[in-house]
């Protein structure tokens, strides 16, 4: 059943809608304690949704202490994970009761497509936190081989204060991507949305709430990187950050560890993805179509968007005659219509952004496929250049926009190396119907994902990450992040009966 309403209805909905406007901390809406508030507005419109708290260094230490005190008490970490999984899976089924409400917030908030809210973000936020709420009581610990007169139990425990600052494109899929398996394995957590997107963060914390998850669980501290993103990093009594966004301030989180109480960190980071086509992929259409789905679903605001199609002489030119078609299909505009399928970029800075890339790829002379305009100072046409060089700023940056670059290369060995050649390393697709050469590129690939004849995310039940500067520390989804949110520990009993002196008891 489709869960996709009309524009009219979608309007409607958002007329109705009351924004959340303060943090939410130890259970309850608060504002900043400096009383200060920053405005949040629609990208697609300029309208003012509200104002937020823009909180700072104090309300995150009152945030991190609730945390720390709800960590410690036991009322979650030594909870029946069975009594936990109840209240995961109501805060799940809350989602599902308040989804279109969440749908339109959202894309109210970041300017993505109503669909996609609806189909992907809302969606994947239910069956994930049902995904890892059913985990919960499954994970058994170990023993080790340690012979017949000794016992050593290996068991997992809770990391603790969990930290999670999160990014500003997958603002409700990232939320659950890190509380999910952080609250189902019994950790508390401070979290910071980006400030563009902090809404539907505030909403799922006050469903928590009434899904019964008790005070000072799940705390969201709402305000810029500057004054509640670093300081979290910072924090003494944090101990573990999980954190998604730029490579640049994912590197200081690093530093912020080091600079603090070595907590752990895992960091999720940018990516500049190689979709290699090689000249005997079947199905041309079928490839074209993924091609562009790869490029500019989300608008290409996607750390896993395959932004260079890498494509082999011999088929070229009949996939880019495809390509074109595909892309030309992609509707642009009004978020809230249900048949667009590319929104507003997320702000104004970033539209500057994503806009001068085509102004780059103009001056730098290569031969625009299809689109290269903005619309509206608001909107961005999906486009594709072509004759790119790998070495030239298109194909090395993460533009984060509806921007294809497409390389040719003669052969599958200058397609592994020029899909190697980059900074980042977190997904990447190869078309081929030749099953080694698949497989062979999949092992060559330093990428944390490989597709195969298809674009793909993943799902719930397996690792999402990156290969060098694209992640460190841990990886998001499947089993593995559950495990990232505990830490292990021997416990070893001696079975001897040896007294102090050393005889047998
Ligand atoms: N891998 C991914 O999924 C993402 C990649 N990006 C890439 O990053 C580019 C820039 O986007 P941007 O939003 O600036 O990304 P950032 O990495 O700067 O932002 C991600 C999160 O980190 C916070 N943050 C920013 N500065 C600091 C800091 N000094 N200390 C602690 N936390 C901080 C942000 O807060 P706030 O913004 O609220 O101040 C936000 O919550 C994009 O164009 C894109 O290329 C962006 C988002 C996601
Ligand atoms: C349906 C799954 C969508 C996954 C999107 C992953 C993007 C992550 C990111 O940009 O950080």
């Amino acid at each position: 059943m489709s869960n996709i309403l009309t524009l009219q209805e979608y309007e409607a909905i958002a007329a109705s809608l009351t924004f959340p406007s303060m943090s939410f901390i130890d259970g309850a809406f608060r504002p900043a304690k400096s009383g200060k508030t920053f405005a949040t507005t629609n990208p697609a419109t300029g309208q003012h949704l509200t104002d937020i708290a823009a909180c700072g260094p104090e309300d995150v230490d009152f945030a991190v202490a609730k945390a720390r005190q709800a960590f410690d008490d036991g009322r979650w970490s030594k909870l029946h994970p069975n009594e936990r999984k109840e209240i995961l899976i109501n805060l799940s089924k809350l989602v599902k009761r308040n989804r279109h409400e969440l749908a339109v917030m959202e894309s109210l908030d970041s300017g993505k497509p109503i669909s996609d809210c609806e189909n992907i973000d809302v969606d994947e936020f239910i069956h994930l936190m049902n995904w890892h709420a059913e985990l919960g009581d499954k994970i058994y610990d170990q023993t080790a081989p340690v012979g017949p007169d000794a016992v050593s139990m290996i068991v997992r425990e809770p990391v603790g204060v969990v930290g999670a600052v999160l990014p500003w494109n997958f603002p409700l899929l990232m939320l659950v991507w890190k509380i999910a398996p952080a609250l189902a394995a019994g950790c508390t957590m401070v979290v910071k949305p980006a400030a563009q997107t902090s809404l539907t963060a505030l909403r799922i914390a006050e469903l928590a709430a009434e899904a019964g998850l008790p005070k000072g669980v799940l705390n969201i501290v709402t305000g810029s990187g500057a004054e509640v993103g670093e300081p979290i990093g910072l924090h003494q009594d944090v101990d573990m950050v999980t954190f998604t966004g730029s490579t640049s301030t994912g590197r200081r989180f690093l530093r912020y560890s080091a600079d603090s109480n070595m907590k752990k960190v895992v960091l999720e980071l940018g990516g500049k993805n190689p979709c290699i086509v090689l000249d005997d992929a079947e199905d041309i259409d079928y490839v074209a179509q993924q091609v562009c789905a790869a490029a500019f679903w989300n608008m290409g605001e996607n750390c896993s968007a395959g932004s260079r199609l890498i494509v082999q002489s011999g088929i070229k030119d009949k996939l880019l005659e495809r390509v074109k078609v595909h892309a030309r299909s992609w509707k642009v505009g009004n978020p809230l219509d249900p048949q667009n399928a590319l929104g507003a970029m997320v702000d104004k800075g970033h539209f500057s952004k994503v806009e001068s890339y085509l102004t780059k790829g103009k001056e730098a002379g290569y031969t625009l496929v299809t689109g290269g305009e903005s619309i509206d100072g608001t909107y961005i046409q999906p486009t594709i250049f072509d004759g790119v060089q790998n070495s030239d700023e298109l194909a090395q940056d993460e533009i984060f926009g509806p921007i294809l670059s497409v390389i040719t290369v003669n052969s599958f060995d200058e397609a592994l190396s020029v899909a190697n050649d980059t900074d980042y390393g977190l997904a990447a697709s190869v078309f081929t119907a030749n099953t080694k050469k698949a497989l062979r590129a999949a092992q060559a690939i330093k990428a944390g994902t490989v597709t195969v004849n298809c674009f793909g995310e993943g799902d719930a039940t397996t690792p999402f990450g990156g290969y060098k500067q694209s992640g460190f520390g841990g990886r998001d989804n499947s089993i593995h992040a559950h495990d990232q949110y505990t830490e292990l520990k021997t416990i070893w009993i001696d079975l001897n009966d040896t007294t102090v002196d050393g005889s047998i008891d």
